[in-house]
């Protein structure tokens, strides 16, 4: 019995190790998978079907030799345990039958100890099966026990209270922060963003314009300086009550895989169908739906594929009026829409952010000329700031981006109300 015990724990233990691997190969192939028929437009756009389905053949190849190592130590287990009953019970037998031919155990001492070896065999059995499950549950959840033990990179303050929100004025105060150590992505950054107005954010690209959007969002602790909203230290209050006040329309809108309708309601899940047709009114969408085949009820597929680019960012804006945030955060689309559709989305923007702080990152300075301030973000700082006029007065970077807009075809469409006559930039 204690050779079967050891037995069975020192083979246990070393077949970890292959079900440990096992569980890694099934995870690669598992997301491989995922991610290749996620992105299977790029699969498409470049041919790669038989790589993709090399590259997950060979994942699949090296899960099942995983496989066959679990698999065959388990057998290796099973034998051996089989081996070392039928060992002791041929010895157990053996002896017993030596026993009563010398006259010293009768027959009914023999069928005794057959049935007494039974009874302690069965109990054993079972040990060894639930050692081994639980051994192998507990390798299983390894992944899972790792993940709750992740640190969490915002955490909010044992006192922290809910952000007290008046007016909605917005200060950055020195902000320093950098997602990696050694690369310095926003350097000392003030800025204030006075209730009611807009401020845009323009910049070359990766010069941490959506950085700024990220961290007000609190998605980020900065590392130096402060974020105040209406003089409230953001950091030092529940990041539930901060977000609960800010509304995000972001530069791609990722949809749920259902509805167009329950997309939108996702702005606030207690919305009613009437409130919902209500803010895709106010975003310019709701006649858009009705000619779909099925109107709201128009599922959009993975990641709202079956939708277009401006009609997922209406789909967003809509979210966002339902969310009736009080500080709006615009991360506008790098993609540059025709010109009816992008006059559409402006003046459903501008709708919803009527009265409202609202913190806009411009990629088309067109969409920005009426904002209240423009920041000019260049190597992490603030390079330049004022009205339209006043930057381009200055002949500064801002002056250089717009005379560069003006002459590439696109950004000829101006979707402001009041097009902006590109003689003036000069
Ligand atoms: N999660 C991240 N981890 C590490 N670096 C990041 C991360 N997100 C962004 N960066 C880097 O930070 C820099 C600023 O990124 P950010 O997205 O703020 O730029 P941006 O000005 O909004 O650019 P774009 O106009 O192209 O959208 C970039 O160099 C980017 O590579």
């Amino acid at each position: 019995m204690l050779l079967y015990l050891t037995i069975t724990i020192i083979i246990t233990e070393w077949r970890t190790k292959y079900r440990r691997e096992m569980n890694t190969q099934d995870n690669i192939a598992k997301s491989k998978a995922v991610d290749s028929l996620l992105n299977f437009e790029t699969v498409k756009y470049y041919n790669s079907e038989g790589f993709e389905v090399r590259r997950f053949e060979d994942a699949i190849l090296k899960y099942q030799a995983c496989e066959l190592k679990t698999n065959a130590s388990l057998a290796l287990l099973n034998q051996t345990q089989n081996l070392i009953i039928g060992l002791g019970l041929l010895a157990g037998s053996l002896l017993c039958a030596y026993y009563v031919t010398v006259d010293k155990f009768q027959v009914g001492d023999y069928v005794l100890f057959g049935t007494y070896i039974v009874q302690l065999y069965t109990p054993l059995n079972w040990f060894g099966t639930y050692y081994r499950m639980i051994q192998s549950a507990f390798v299983d959840m390894e992944s899972m026990f790792d993940l709750l033990t992740e640190e969490k990179e915002v955490k909010d303050d044992v006192n922290a209270g809910d952000l007290l929100f008046t007016e909605g004025r917005v200060d950055f105060q020195n902000v320093c922060f950098s997602y990696t150590a050694g690369k310095e992505i926003l350097s000392e950054v003030s800025f204030t963003v006075m209730p009611g107005q807009t401020v845009a954010l323009v910049g070359p690209s990766g010069s941490g314009k959506s950085t700024v959007i990220r961290l007000l969002f609190r998605f980020y602790d900065v590392q130096g300086g402060c974020i105040l909203i209406d003089g409230q230290d953001i950091s030092k209050v529940k990041q539930n009550s901060l977000r609960s006040y800010i509304g995000v329309v972001p530069q791609d809108t990722v949809l749920f895989n259902d509805n167009i309708r329950e997309n939108i309601r996702y702005g606030r899940i207690s919305a009613s169908d009437q409130e919902v047709e209500e803010a895709a009114v106010a975003a310019d969408i709701h006649h858009k739906i009705l000619t779909f085949p099925n109107g709201y009820d128009t599922e959009v597929g993975e990641r709202g594929l079956k939708l277009s680019g401006g009609e997922k960012q209406r789909v967003a804006i809509a979210r966002t009026i339902l969310k009736s945030p009080r500080i709006i955060l615009l991360d506008e689309a790098t993609s540059a829409l025709d010109s009816q559709t992008e006059r559409n989305i402006q003046a459903s923007l501008a709708k919803v952010c009527a009265n409202h702080t609202t913190l806009v990152v411009a990629h088309r300075l067109s969409t920005i000329i009426n904002a209240d301030q423009i920041l000019v973000l260049h190597d992490g700082q603030i390079a330049e700031q004022g009205r339209h006029e006043e930057l381009l007065a200055m002949g500064g970077l801002y002056a250089a981006m717009w005379l560069k807009q003006q002459q590439t075809p696109e950004s000829e469409v101006s979707t402001n109300e009041q097009p902006q006559e590109p003689q003036q930039s000069d």
